[in-house]
This record gives structure tokens, C-alpha cells and sequence, in this order.
């Protein structure tokens, strides 16, 4: 059964990782999908070959979603492509690790603005847009298990990553008015490129994979079922919610 046949289903940093893993899920489940993207246009040109290969229409739109514009501008030109959307996906985001007493002021402006008010303006822009079309929507924001635990090297992205749990829930209160449903996942420890250099230490590898009750990290395909699920219809009366999706990490205290 095809979940998301006949949608227009819009993600950001959707070239690589669990955003990659997301668009091509919803092709797969008949929906045409709109990426945005910042650095390799290589990689967002052949995640679109992919999703054409599928049998779905595919567009890369560029932009930093740190600033405002891009934001209108990728649910404009998607709407100008697709004529619609109906699901929004913010999952563009970085973590670079540092330690706490000694952070630079710009890594953290940078990743607040990247990861907090970027997904603001993306989960803004696509709102305004379901609401002019007038029947309803689905936002899933890419939180993080962090949103619920801290990390030494993580004090500027933890809060991030609490904040857009935090606007899922505002969000789902204000636009379920609209028939417009919000949620947010909350991956554990995902191989990507975002952890590349954290997880080439053997011994915290080792740790974070011994922590997971089922024995292994996750890849990105391991969100996108979540991510299409609460995209979905099957999803119709979930709003509001956060799904961890993290091997059973965040319960295995001891
Ligand atoms: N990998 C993990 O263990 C976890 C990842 N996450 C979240 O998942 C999301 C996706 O990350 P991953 O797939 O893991 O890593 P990734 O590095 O493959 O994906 C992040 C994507 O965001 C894009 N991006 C970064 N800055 C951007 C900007 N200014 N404008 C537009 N796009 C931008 C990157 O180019 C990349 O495509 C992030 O929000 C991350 O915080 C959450 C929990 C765990
Ligand atoms: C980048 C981290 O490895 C990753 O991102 C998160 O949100 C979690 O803290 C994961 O471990």
C-alpha cells in the first residue's frame, strides 16, 4: 500500500543522511518531492535521479535555511513545480561538537539559527501555504533524543534540538484548526555524515552501539518509516506526538 500516493511532500537538507532517506521513502510511497539543500549539488541532483527512478517527479531548490527567504522561496518554487504541498519535513540541521566553557559565540548563533529558526521559518512558510489551499497537511519535524537528554559536547545543539520538539507542540496547537497535524521524530544515534568524526572514536562507538537494546545503530532508512507514517493518513488523528526512534537508547539506564 502506498502511503503518501498522489502527495507533495517537501524536506529540507534533503541530499544526504535521514533526509535523503526520507525523500526517497516518500517517493516510494507515490508522492512527488521537493528537496532543498545548501552545499553539493551533486549529491542533491542524483537524490532527485533516484526519486525520478521511482516513478515521481523530483526538484532541489538551493538555500541556507538560516535565513528567512529561503524558506518562502523553496515552498514557492515547489508550489510553482508541484502546484501544492502537503507535507512538510524539516529535517536540515548541524551538530559540531564543542566543548562548553570555551564556545565560540558564532558556533552557537550559527547553530541556533540553523537548527531552530531554520525550522521555524520552514514549518511557518509551508503552514501559511496548507492553510491557502485550505485542506489540511502534515509537518514532522527531525528533533532529536537530545531534545530529552544532554550531551557534554552538545550545550549550543541540545537546545535546538528541545526547541523544535517544543514548536511541534505549539504548532500542532495552533494549526489543528487548519486540519494541519504536527509531530516530531526523535532519531537516537543515526550513522550520518553529522557524527562521522564523533563516532570514528572506536570506544564511544562501541559504547553508544552497547547502550542500544537492539544491538545496533541506526541507519537513515531507519527514519524514514516513522517519518512517512506520520506524514500519512494513518496518522490522521496523531498530532502533537514525538516518536523516538532510537533502538531503545534513551530507556537503557541499567
Ligand atoms: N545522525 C544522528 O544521529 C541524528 C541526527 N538528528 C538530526 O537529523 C537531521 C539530519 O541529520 P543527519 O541526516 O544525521 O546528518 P546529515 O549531515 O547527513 O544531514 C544534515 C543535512 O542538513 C543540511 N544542512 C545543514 N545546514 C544547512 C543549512 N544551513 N541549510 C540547508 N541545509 C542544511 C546538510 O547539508 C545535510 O544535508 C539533523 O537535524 C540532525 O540534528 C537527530 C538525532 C540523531
Ligand atoms: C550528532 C549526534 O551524534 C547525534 O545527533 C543527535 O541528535 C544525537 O545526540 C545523536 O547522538
Amino acid at each position: 500500500m502506498k502511503l503518501l500516493q498522489g502527495k507533495t511532500v517537501l524536506i529540507t537538507g534533503g541530499s544526504t543522511g535521514i533526509g535523503r532517506a526520507a525523500a526517497i521513502g516518500a517517493a516510494r510511497h507515490g508522492a512527488d518531492v521537493a528537496i532543498n539543500y545548501v552545499s553539493s549539488d551533486d549529491k542533491a541532483h542524483s537524490c532527485i535521479a533516484e526519486i525520478e527512478a521511482l516513478g515521481q517527479r523530483g526538484l532541489a531548490v538551493k538555500g541556507d535555511v538560516a535565513l528567512p527567504e529561503t524558506a518562502s522561496d523553496f515552498v514557492s518554487r515547489a508550489v510553482e513545480a508541484f502546484g501544492r504541498v502537503d507535507v512538510m519535513v524539516s529535517n536540515a540541521g548541524i551538530c559540531p561538537f564543542h566543548s562548553f566553557l570555551d564556545m565560540p559565540v558564532e558556533t552557537v548563533e550559527r547553530t541556533f539559527r540553523v537548527n531552530l529558526h531554520g525550522a521555524y521559518f520552514m514549518v511557518q512558510a509551508a503552514a501559511n501555504q496548507m492553510v491557502k489551499q485550505g485542506s489540511g497537511g502534515a509537518i514532522v519535524a527531525v528533533s532529536s533524543i537530545s531534545a530529552l537528554v544532554g550531551g557534554e559536547f552538545q550545550t549550543h545543539y541540545t537546545p535546538t534540538k528541545a526547541g523544535v520538539h517544543s514548536l511541534m507542540q505549539s504548532a500542532a496547537i495552533a494549526l489543528g484548526k487548519h486540519g494541519i497535524r504536527c509531530n516530531s521524530v526523535l532519531p537516537g544515534t543515526i550513522l550520518t555524515e553529522i557524527n562521522k568524526d564523533d563516532l570514528a572514536d572506536a570506544e564511544k562507538r562501541r559504547y553508544m552501539e552497547e547502550r542500544t537494546p537492539l544491538g545496533r545503530l541506526g541507519q537513515p532508512e531507519d527514519l524514514a518509516g516513522p517519518i512517512v507514517f506520520l506524514a500519512s493518513d494513518m496518522a490522521a488523528y496523531v498530532t502533537g506526538a514525538a516518536l523516538l526512534v532510537d533502538g531503545g537508547m534513551f530507556v537503557n539506564l541499567q
